[in-house]
């Protein structure tokens, strides 16, 4: 048996934070998974250093599964995303020394390619409506087939998803949370005006997509996907904090706008009700903080008798480790809908070299044995880490709103 002999955990900011769980087997195999939690870094290291890695030692690296229940249905504490962020890790590590001593890519061992490359969305961004679709005119000159549009709102200094910089988006901005302003009525008549024009110059052979980050309450949701209907976007993502999951009952009931959720969430409790009713058309829960591939194998497996296809997080605080590990995942699950592709800088890029390419609006995974992801541990000690937090919102009253 493959048995694990060591088990280290290495935080670098290459330009932000990464968590990366090495696993070393006594033959000398080793694996990598991605542990990033954005603004929580620490605390899943922590988990992993006190109470994880002590376990995993003299286990086979093999059992990818017993190792999961140990992990998971073995702790009375259970999921939350700091411990499904360090499972994640410990699983994903795990599959990618299992197809490193089969000599296979990832995908083959989950079961073989479905498709030819994975469909990706860019992300076009401006502080106006014209700007933004300027920048999207760009990303459809590079290949993308999808791309989301977030703009600046009048009146309000700063607007999530809108960056300085055209290809990276970093909202963690320091060490304690930036305070920002929200307006729920400032905001709402922005985005049909923007998926507007938008239609008007880059056309109807483009998907777009947009991302409303938890702020609206249902039925300014149904009132924001009824005003965006004729432009037909792909999807409409995390109109409401999720918590309540039959608040999607009402949006659902009001629009034909396709809905995707679940960035934030850890498991398939948090989404069992959503894909049930057939509320959500698009899961986003992806590897590394939903559990590992082991775990998003269950959900995507529910989802798919449901018609709800996978559109997996993947903005820059998810590693080029978790990239990896996601796009053999996408390649292979039958129900793939589509992925976000955020770029990383160069500096983080040269810490984890990779074996997935872009090309023609799609990744492809690579056929690299594991993952095709590896860690320049001698580079990524060059990097300390970092204090950043997410930024936190407040209406113009200044009551805490949600960001
Ligand atoms: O990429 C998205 O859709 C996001 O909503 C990005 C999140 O704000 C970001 O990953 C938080 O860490
Ligand atoms: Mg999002």
């Amino acid at each position: 048996m493959p048995k694990i002999i060591d088990a280290r955990v290495i935080v670098t900011c290459p330009g932000r934070n990464f968590v990366t769980l090495k696993i070393v087997t006594e033959d000398g195999v080793h694996g990598i998974g991605d542990a990033t939690l954005n603004g929580r870094e620490l605390a899943v290291a922590a988990y992993l250093q006190e109470h994880v890695i002590p376990c995993l030692i003299g286990r086979d690296a093999h059992k990818i599964e017993d190792i999961w229940q140990f992990l998971y249905r073995g702790a009375y504490w259970r999921r939350g995303p700091v411990t499904m962020s360090a499972i994640a890790a410990v699983d994903v590590a795990l599959w990618d020394i299992k197809a490193k001593l089969a000599g296979l890519p990832l995908y083959q061992l989950l079961g073989g390619a479905s498709r030819t490359g994975v469909m990706v969305y860019g992300h076009a961004n401006g502080q106006t409506v014209d700007d933004t679709v300027a920048q999207a005119i760009k990303y459809k000159a590079m290949g993308y087939k999808a791309i989301r549009l977030q703009t600046g709102v009048p009146g309000l200094n700063s607007t999530y998803g809108v960056s300085k910089d055209k290809l990276f988006y970093e909202p963690a901005d320091a060490a304690l949370p930036t305070e920002n302003i929200w307006s729920t009525s400032r905001y709402l008549p922005t985005v049909p005006e923007l998926f507007a024009t938008a239609r008007a110059e880059l056309g109807w052979d483009v998907h777009l997509l947009h991302d409303s980050h938890h702020r609206l309450t249902p039925i300014e949701a149904a009132r924001l996907g009824k005003d965006l209907e004729p432009y037909r976007p792909f999807w409409l993502e995390d109109v409401t904090p999720a918590e309540n999951q039959e608040s999607f009952r009402w949006i659902r009931r009001h629009t034909t706008t396709p809905l995707a959720v679940g960035e934030v969430f850890n498991t398939i409790w948090d989404c069992k009700q959503l894909i049930e009713e057939q509320l959500i058309d698009f899961i986003r829960t992806t590897i590394v903080h939903g559990g590992g591939i082991t775990h998003l194998r269950r959900i995507a497996s529910l989802a798919d008798l449901y018609n709800v296809r996978t559109g997996f997080h993947g903005a820059t605080d998810l590693s080029p480790v978790c990239m990896g590990a996601a796009l053999h995942f996408d390649l292979w699950v039958p129900n793939f809908g589509i992925q976000e592709y955020m770029r990383h800088t160069p500096e983080t890029d040269e810490v984890f070299p990779h074996a997935y390419t872009f090309s023609d609006g799609e990744l492809h995974p690579g056929e690299a044995a594991g993952h095709g992801v590896e860690i320049d541990e001698d580079l990524a000690a060059k990097y300390p880490y970092r204090p950043a937090q997410l930024p936190v919102n407040r209406l113009e009253d200044g009551s805490m709103f949600n960001w």
